[in-house]
């Protein structure tokens, strides 16, 4: 241990309720490193980083920075001595501009017009410097799930900090997207600064971090130097068992075909075009995967296809039947279930319980309602039932979904639409925010899925994640469909190339 480090965290400890998301964790962040934190989902990663930054209040210890003890009321305070933090779920006022957001609650202290002028050339300046292609007069609501998360780094770094915490900002990245930002956190250190970064994703976090620290049920297990550990052993201190990383899965034939998308044509909310024509069938017992970086349509497609998005032109099959133009709740009752990429505005509801969540589509339905009366012990039962068998960690099936960590978000989302016996699956970035151990058992769920003669459709900026699983990978690039490969690692640069729209040299390269 450093005699005066950076950042101390001293025996810290925090209760919700029954809950104790910190058991008395200690840690010591060195200046200028880059530190990362891993663990389960609801290790208390979050809840520990956001009492650094002022936004949970601990119930007993120190943190000392910059050999200093301190106590923020507010993130405001901690932003104030250069400590800011960029959440896992979006804090963005979505029909403001970016400019706008980061001005919010500034006061006074910017009331002409030309501070408004220098927001944005400062903005331009940090997102030139940073290479984050924020842009200070867009909408924040027209922004793909990427381009918040930059905004939401810009913000940071715009009101100007020495100790950065990201909390998994990668999960909504992609691989390009995900170089920059490491190598952003680099330049940063170059800059003097400190990050603390959260990621599930060891192969980032052994890129990167200088240290690495381990938590489980509150507490911090192990701190190690990145030279001195490696992928496995680090999976192994956090799930305290061996993952596997490669997922068995035996070659079946297809069966019949369960959804087919013809030349389907849609635009983005914007107004721009962003599927056009795409064409494909997904049959029963197969894993069909779209592969691009993310904006190349990918996100339009799922929201057409489950009726969250006009269409334009073209139809939609679903079981023989046409579902083009349906709403959502009449999709979804034709057993098709959607994992959305976005959990918060399509998934679920932040203020309802666990139970409430698991029946959304469903509430008026046999067993979980009869004769217009909730079927309040059924839904507890259900949910229960859920909550074990995908270990959502959690107090009890009544407490908000609000109250729980974002990958134990995910797998209620997932537990869900899997109990409704779909034939069909939508999955929009499936493992976003799980950690390791969770991510197998999910894989292998779809496995189970796949094998008991559903039929899936992955959309997925992981290229592991499709690899994985998938029988076959389509890539999407400006709005179509470029291509399809097996998922066959050494056909990797090909994928890649028709990722970029290089058809024709990946043709070569095939
Ligand atoms: N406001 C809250 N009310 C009740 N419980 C909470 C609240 N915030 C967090 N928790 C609980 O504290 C525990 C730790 O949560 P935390 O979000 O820190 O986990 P995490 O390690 O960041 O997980 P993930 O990898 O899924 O993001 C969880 O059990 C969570 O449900």
């Amino acid at each position: 241990m450093s005699a005066k480090p950076f950042l101390r965290i001293d025996n810290i400890r925090k209760r919700f309720g029954p809950i104790i998301a910190s058991d008395g964790v200690s840690l010591e962040i060195e200046e200028g490193e880059i530190h990362s934190l891993l663990g389960e989902n609801g290790a208390g990663k979050s809840v520990l980083m956001s009492m650094i930054c002022g936004m949970v209040r601990p119930d007993e210890g120190e943190i000392v920075y910059k050999g200093q003890s301190v106590r923020f009321a507010s993130p405001r305070d901690a932003i104030r001595q250069r400590i800011g933090m960029v959440h896992q779920h979006f804090m963005l006022v979505p029909n403001l501009t970016v400019a706008e957001n980061y001005i919010l609650g500034q006061g006074s202290a910017l009331s002409v017009i030309s501070d408004i002028d220098k927001v944005h050339r400062k903005i331009r300046a940090l997102s030139e410097r940073y290479a984050l292609d924020v842009r200070p007069d867009a909408i924040v609501e027209d922004l793909s799930v990427g381009e918040q998360q930059r905004v939401e780094i810009l913000k940071v770094l715009f009101h100007g900090i020495d100790l950065l915490i990201l909390d998994e900002p990668t999960a909504v990245l992609t691989p390009q997207e995900t170089d920059r930002l490491l190598s952003l956190m680099g330049d940063l250190v170059k800059d003097g600064k400190t990050v603390v970064f959260i990621s599930h994703k060891l192969d980032e976090v052994m890129r990167v971090s200088n240290r690495i620290s381990v938590m489980r049920d509150g507490r911090v297990v192990n701190t190690v130097r990145v030279g001195e550990t490696n992928a496995r052993e680090l999976a192994r201190m956090m799930v305290g068992r061996e993952v596997r990383m490669e997922l068995p899965r035996s070659p079946k034939p297809p069966g019949r075909i369960v959804l087919s998308v013809e030349n389907l044509t849609c635009r983005a909310e914007t107004g721009l075009p962003a599927v056009r024509g795409v064409s494909l069938d997904v049959r029963a017992g197969e894993i069909v995967g779209i592969a691009g970086v993310s904006g190349n349509g990918q996100t339009e497609l799922s929201l057409a296809l489950s009726g969250l998005l006009p269409v334009d032109s073209g139809r939609v099959v679903l079981n023989g039947n046409d579902i083009t133009g349906l709403d959502p709740a009449e999709i979804n009752a034709r057993r098709f279930s959607h994992i959305p990429e976005d959990r918060h505005k399509h998934g679920i509801v932040l203020p309802l319980s666990l139970s409430e969540n698991t029946i959304l589509q469903r509430y008026d339905q046999k067993p979980f309602a009869t004769g217009g009366m909730l079927n309040r012990k059924v839904i507890g039962e259900h949910t229960r039932d859920l909550i074990k068998r995908f270990r959502v960690k959690s107090r009890d099936e009544n407490q908000p979904i609000a109250a729980l960590s974002g990958g134990n978000q995910q797998k209620l989302v997932v537990a869900r639409e899997l109990a409704r016996d779909p034939d069909f699956i939508l999955v929009n970035q499936l493992a976003r925010g799980i950690d390791i151990g969770a991510m197998e058992f999910v894989m292998e769920e779809m496995l189970r899925q796949r094998d008991s003669g559903r039929a899936i459709l992955l959309i997925s900026t992981e290229l592991e994640e499709l690899f994985a699983i998938c029988d076959r990978i389509v890539v999407m690039f400006h709005g179509e469909i470029l291509g399809e490969l097996p998922p066959d690692r050494a056909r990797l640069d090909e994928l890649g190339l028709l990722m970029a729209g290089n058809k024709e040299q990946a043709a070569l390269a095939g």
